[in-house]
């Protein structure tokens, strides 16, 4: 078999010879790397430093980078979903995401193998850029509900990457669609909950816990929220185990340093394991 696109040329004439019948010529039609912009990716790894390991450092960001553009992709079609009634069409889009959040938990394993010296021969070249800075990082964050006015700033001196920040910073979260929809469905919630300043991060409200009460004690009354609040728990997981595995890298790597970004480093790395996305989902297991 070759490719379904019928070219209109002959069948070759030696189907089976040591090429296993594949198409060879390339000089007028899209290759694998064609379509792929594999020379533009390709010939985006420029290190600063004549370190080794700065190739890995790179690889390893723009990959992540290329992870997180698929989870953004999903998550504002997810919300999309959600804020328009059509919840398996959301369910598919949230697995996936939680299945690349896994993913980036596993590609921690790769970056660990540098260690300390290895790392400090790439530091300097870094100056203060830092993941800090990820613009597509903090729309994710956004997204999921962890809003924060100054992390705005890093893209002031930007304007298009500033204005997709801006855009996720001042939506309805994910939760928030959630808790909307929960409403449409005429589980009752108030005014503070449904229509809120959507630049301020979500705080857990009494009303929203009863609408996850009710919905875990019945599931079966409410089956397609107990199947959203499920997958935004996979989410949360994952998130937070990637999050985990950020400390602990960093801690042994460049240890308690200052981080590039300005910030106190590992102390305020573990200051964001305790950010809580959907506050209501995990406190709800204490009650059932
Ligand atoms: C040796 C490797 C790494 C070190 C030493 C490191 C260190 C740090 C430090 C110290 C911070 C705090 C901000 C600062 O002051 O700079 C930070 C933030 C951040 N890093 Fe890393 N990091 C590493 C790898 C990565 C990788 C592979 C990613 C994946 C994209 C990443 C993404 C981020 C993000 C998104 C933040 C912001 C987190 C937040 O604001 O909650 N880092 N990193
Ligand atoms: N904040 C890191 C530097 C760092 O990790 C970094 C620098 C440039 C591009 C991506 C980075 N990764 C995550 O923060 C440090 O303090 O060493």
């Amino acid at each position: 078999m070759g490719c379904p696109i019928d070219h209109g040329k002959a069948p070759q004439a030696e189907p089976h010879g040591d090429h296993h019948g594949a198409q060879l010529d390339f000089s007028r039609d899209m290759s694998y790397g064609d379509y792929l912009q594999l020379d533009a990716i390709l010939a985006a790894q420029k290190p600063l430093s004549p370190a080794h390991d700065e190739m890995l450092f790179i690889v390893q960001h723009q990959t992540s980078e290329l992870w997180m553009k698929l989870a953004l992709h999903e998550l504002v079609a997810a919300r999309q979903h959600v804020a328009e009634d059509r919840l398996p069409q959301a369910f598919k889009m949230l697995a996936r995401v939680s299945k690349i959040f896994e993913q980036l938990v596993h590609a921690w394993d790769v970056l660990a193998t540098m260690t300390p010296p290895e790392y400090s021969a790439v530091r300097p070249y870094l100056s203060n850029s830092s993941g800090f800075q990820s613009h597509q990082y903090r729309q994710i964050e956004f997204l999921l509900g962890n809003k924060n006015a100054a992390m705005l700033r890093p893209h002031a001196h930007h304007p298009e990457r500033l204005a997709a920040v801006q855009a996720a910073f001042e939506t309805p979260s994910l939760y928030d669609e959630a808790l909307r929809l929960a409403s449409r469905r005429g589980i009752p919630l108030p005014a503070e909950v449904l229509d809120r300043d959507w630049t301020q991060p979500y705080a857990a409200h009494p009303a929203v816990m009863a609408l996850w009460q009710q919905v875990y004690r019945t599931p079966e009354q409410h089956w397609d929220l107990y199947q959203l609040a499920e997958e935004f728990v996979d989410l949360e997981d994952a998130f937070r185990l990637w999050r985990f595995r950020h400390v602990t890298t960093v801690e042994r790597v460049i240890g308690f340093k200052r981080g590039t970004g300005g910030t106190a480093g590992v102390s305020y790395l573990r200051k964001m394991l305790d950010v809580v996305l959907f506050p209501e989902l995990w406190t709800v297991r204490t009650e059932l």
